[in-house]
């Protein structure tokens, strides 16, 4: 596993050594010693998440007011384009986002620690889109920034309007959006 470094220095793209032979492949897709090592800090997971999208559908752009989580996000079939948007208050990079591409091909994984919120729209017919999280989720801290805001002006992919949940129509202006307590 190696950590490739992004332009929000907490963000990291982590690339598990695939072994491949002509059975198929194989893959350590998470190693707590070796996480560790690559964060820097030791960090507990408490909840896996699984979902799966048709393509264009678009979830995000969430976060936790409380309980934050930190999320070690990855594609397990198909494509998706994943953003990271920095809404740490006093982060030299708040209100900057990260963007990667995370497919079932290259196996990449983006770590995205606690203040940060979280999207990613699919690109290919479908995906499924596996997660740890440090902390579990409460609907009653939960938040939404519109994937659209023109504040962080994220330059998604050409998909047109994207399919999205109600909860996510009515998500606010980064502007008006409320920030870790
Ligand atoms: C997140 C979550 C949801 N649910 C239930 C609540 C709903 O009945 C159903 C679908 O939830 P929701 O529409 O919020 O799912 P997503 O839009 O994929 O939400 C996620 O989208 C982006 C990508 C994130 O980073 C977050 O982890 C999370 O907010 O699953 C649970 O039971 N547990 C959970 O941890």
């Amino acid at each position: 596993m190696k950590a490739i470094t992004t332009s929000i220095p907490d963000l990291l793209i982590l690339e598990p050594r695939v072994f491949g032979d002509d059975r198929g492949f194989f893959f350590e897709s998470f190693n707590q010693r070796k996480f560790n090592e690559l964060v820097g800090r030791e960090v507990d997971f408490v909840q896996d998440n699984h979902s799966c999208s048709v393509k264009n559908v678009l979830r995000g752009l969430h976060y936790q007011i409380q309980q934050p989580q930190g999320k070690l996000v990855r594609v397990v079939q198909g494509t998706v384009f994943d953003v990271a948007v920095d809404i740490r208050k006093n982060s030299p990079t708040f209100g900057k986002h990260v963007s990667v591409e995370l497919s079932a091909e290259n196996k990449r994984m983006f770590w995205i620690p606690e203040g940060f919120a979280h999207g990613f729209v699919v690109t290919s017919e479908t995906a499924e889109f596996l997660y740890k999280t440090t902390d579990y989720w409460n609907p009653e801290f939960e938040r939404s920034i519109l994937w659209s805001d023109p504040e962080i002006a994220i330059k998604w992919p050409n998909l047109g309007i994207p399919a999205l949940s109600s909860k996510d129509l009515d998500a606010k202006l980064f502007a008006d959006a409320e920030y870790f307590k």
